[in-house]
């Protein structure tokens, strides 16, 4: 009762100041559908902004408005509005609105994806170029990659003739190959869910739902400083629980690395202890590879997978090429990274999957550092910004029979992710631009490899694939609900 009447309190303070203080400042701002008193547009959001938002921008056009509470937010729907905000003015723009709940110190300050772009970012995003995402790292760390897959196929090929929930078995492979590259263990055990680290697990998990849940602060900040959930204290708690088992783990290796004949793992705690790191750097690193590569690196590529799996399961001549494809390149053997660049139609299986199904929709919410002109309106310092990616990969404009998935497109086509292609930005773009392209994009290609090589599926109960009908169902990253249930068979 004493939480809802702070609540209420101040909501009403703040619509108060809202009333006094905003609206009239900034008159040239992008257009939107009338806000209501206080709530603003509150009321009018469905449980699928990015569509509904892709419907607003038909009326509305490259930007609009909308008041959320108390905060304004700018939302740019083409090609020609996003490279505004992440390229003509990407310092402007570059600022991070960090979700309430994720509002802990430590965890912005140690974290690349809620920082903002301060020295201590700059020197986060140096490490990850210098010292995790090189070619030279990506391509010792393979048959980490390929290792765990074949774990995986192990386990499907015990799972014959019964129904499988996919995305458990690709994120359970996703969460173990970052386990193993960074600490070298296991952290599920696939299909056994009271094993492996399980307070390390708990964690992650309580993460991703805290990035899930709605929190009203976001909408009233002031209502942020009373933490009335308790959202903030939960983050808090997880990170601290996170940080604890790093540690553990770090003086366990440092120990075993005075014995005699300790056999080196050649993980990221090896690498960063033999680069001669100070404890600061190592401990930035194992933060930034804990909280920010965990969290920022599993769900969104687990997510773009379980769509790409979902495709091919409704669209069998795509299945049969990329088969065909493996069959003469690769043969009998198992998939190896080094494939990648004689399999032009896998990768481009990849491509298509990102343009439909951006895991994470409308990027990362940006914040405007200062006050902008873009394509003639006004956007305040302060307000936040999303680029909506999703819509962009639909938009008939951009692209012909947008809702045809089609790999083919991309074959004879030099469009890609990688930031400068403005119609397809599933890993965005700008000095913020996802520093994970290069881990994604081998993790989601072999897994994909993978299952086609070694598994032909149908529908349980001998549902039809072409009625298999894929709900997307809005979080911090886009999920398919219900999850894809496959009944896998074995190809060998
Ligand atoms: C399909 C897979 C992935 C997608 C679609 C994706 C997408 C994104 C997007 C849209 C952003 C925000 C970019 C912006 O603000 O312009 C981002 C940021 C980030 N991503 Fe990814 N990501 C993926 C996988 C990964 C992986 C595998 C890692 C690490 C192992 C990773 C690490 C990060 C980090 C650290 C940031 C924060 C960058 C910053 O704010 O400076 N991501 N990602």
């Amino acid at each position: 009762m004493e939480v809802v009447t702070v609540a209420l309190v101040a909501v009403l303070i703040s619509s108060i100041l809202y009333l006094i203080f905003g609206g009239t400042h900034h008159k040239n701002l992008p257009p939107g559908p009338k806000p209501w008193p206080i709530v603003g547009n509150l009321l009018q959001l469905s449980d699928r902004p990015h569509s509904q938002f892709a419907e607003l921008a038909k009326i509305y056009g490259d930007l609009f408005t909308l008041r959320l509470g108390s905060e304004t937010v700018v939302v740019a729907s083409t090609p020609a509005a996003a490279a505004e905000i992440i390229k003509t003015h990407d310092r402007i723009f570059s600022g991070r609105y960090v979700f309430q709940s994720f509002r802990v110190k430590n965890n912005i300050e140690n974290s690349i994806v809620w920082a903002q772009c301060n020295d201590s970012w700059k020197n986060l995003r140096k490490i990850c170029r210098t010292e995790i995402f090189t070619q030279k790292m990506i391509e010792s760390q393979a048959h980490v990659r390929e290792r765990k897959c074949l774990e995986m196929v192990e386990y499907l090929k015990g799972k014959q003739g019964e129904e499988v929930k996919i995305v458990e078995v690709i994120f359970g492979t996703l969460v173990n190959i970052f386990g193993n590259l960074i600490f070298s263990q296991n952290v599920f055990k696939l299909g056994d869910e009271s094993s492996g680290s399980t307070e390390m697990k708990e964690h992650l998990w309580k993460m991703l739902e805290l990035g899930n849940s709605t929190n009203p602060a976001d909408y009233f900040p002031i209502l942020g400083r009373f933490d009335l959930f308790g959202h903030r204290k939960e983050v808090l708690d997880c990170l601290q629980g996170i940080y604890n088992v790093w540690g553990a783990m770090l003086n366990e290796r440092k120990s075993a690395m005075k014995l005699a004949g300790y056999e080196r793992k050649n993980d990221f705690v090896d690498i960063c202890l033999d680069a001669g790191l100070n404890d600061d750097q190592i401990n930035s690193l194992f933060m930034v590879s804990s909280h920010d590569l965990f969290g920022a690196g599993t769900e969104t590529s687990a997510s773009t997978t379980e769509w790409a799996i979902t495709e091919l399961t409704r669209n069998p001549q795509v299945t049969a090429k990329i088969r065909s494809e493996l069959q003469t390149v690769v043969g009998e053997r198992p998939v190896k990274e080094s494939d990648f660049p004689n399999l032009p139609y896998l990768q481009a299986t990849v491509k298509e999957t990102l343009r439909l199904h951006p895991p994470t929709p409308f990027l990362l919410p940006r914040l405007a550092l200062d006050t902008c002109q873009v394509l003639n309106y006004t956007i305040p310092k302060n307000c936040q910004v999303m680029v909506n990616a999703w819509a962009i990969g639909r938009d008939p404009k951009n692209w012909t029979d947008p809702l045809t998935f089609s790999p083919e497109r991309f074959l004879e086509s030099k469009v890609d992710f990688k930031g400068t292609d403005f119609e397809l930005i599933p890993f965005g773009g700008g000095r913020r631009i996802c520093p994970g392209i290069p881990l994604a994009n081998q993790f989601i290609s072999l897994l994909i490899a993978t299952m086609v090589h070694n598994f032909e599926w149908v529908l349980p109960n001998g549902m039809d694939p072409s009625r298999l009908i894929m709900e997307e169902k809005f979080g911090l990253t886009l999920q398919k609900e219900p999850p894809l249930s496959i009944v896998p068979k074995s190809i060998a």
